[in-house]
């Protein structure tokens, strides 16, 4: 393969393209706190056997913990910035379905650099089953997604997935460390080529390799 542009070494920042971006330090504590809670219980409510009044307890409680949030909304399209140990400025989108750190509905999913890529380890409840005991396969699409797209970004690149290709190479398990690895693998003129790994006690259950094309951005 002939690579004749190598991805340039800063993602740009989003902000001079209209972008409302907020650092991830400005994320109250208080929120963190409660997507974790909301986490827990979509679990407790996708798995619970408990009888109508503790239903019925539990559904008001909901709504008034929705009406306690009251009409204010962050943008849709709202970026976190991510500030790396070496001082480089990584970016997502706060509600990102699988790694935003204010969505409960994400996993979380954390990734970090490793190397030449990118590492992070996620676990997965019965929330995202499948067939029994096992992710669902379109979420290990999704993880190796994120992750795909995120190599990309981490080398400075800002793109949209052109193309996801994912081999299910054995059943991924629910409730257990999953260790996901990511990296470009060359470049071609607006084209990134990527690929990515999901492991279980370090035996591969699906990888994924994507072309990722870089979006022109005015200027
Ligand atoms: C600074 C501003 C930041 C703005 C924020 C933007 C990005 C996000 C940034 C940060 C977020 C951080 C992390 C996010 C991480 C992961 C998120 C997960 C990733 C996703 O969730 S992302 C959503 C799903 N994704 C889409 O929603 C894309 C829909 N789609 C399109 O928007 C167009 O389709 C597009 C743009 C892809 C291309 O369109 P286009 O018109 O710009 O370019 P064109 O067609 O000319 O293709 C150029 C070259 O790509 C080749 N090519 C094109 N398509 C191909 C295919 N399917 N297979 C093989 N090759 C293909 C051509 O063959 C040509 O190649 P060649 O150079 O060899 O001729």
């Amino acid at each position: 393969m002939t690579v004749d542009t190598q991805p340039a070494p800063r993602f740009p920042d989003p902000r001079d393209f209209g972008f409302t971006v907020l650092d991830e330090a400005e994320i109250p504590a208080e929120l963190t706190a409660l997507v974790g809670q909301v986490r827990s219980l979509v679990d407790a409510v996708a798995h619970t056997e408990a009888g109508p009044e503790a239903l019925e307890r539990a559904r008001a409680a909901a709504a008034e913990a929705t009406a306690a949030l009251g009409g204010e909304r962050r943008a849709i399209g709202a970026m976190v910035r991510h500030t790396r140990p070496d001082g480089g400025a990584e970016y997502g989108t706060v509600t990102n379905i699988v790694a935003g750190p204010t969505n409960p509905a994400a996993p979380p999913l954390r990734l970090e650099r490793d190397g030449d890529g990118l590492r992070g380890e996620v676990v997965l409840g019965g929330v995202y089953q499948g067939p029994p005991g096992l992710v669902h396969g379109g979420w290990i699409a999704a993880l190796l997604d994120q992750a795909l797209g995120s190599a990309a970004n981490a080398a400075g690149v800002p793109c949209l997935t052109a193309k996801l290709d994912v081999d299910y190479r054995d059943p991924t398990p629910l409730n257990v460390p999953l260790h996901i690895t990511a990296r470009v693998t060359g470049a071609e003129r607006r084209k990134v080529f990527v690929s990515a790994e999901i492991r279980h006690n370090g035996e591969v259950t699906a990888e994924g390799t994507a072309i990722m094309v870089r979006i022109p951005l005015p200027g």
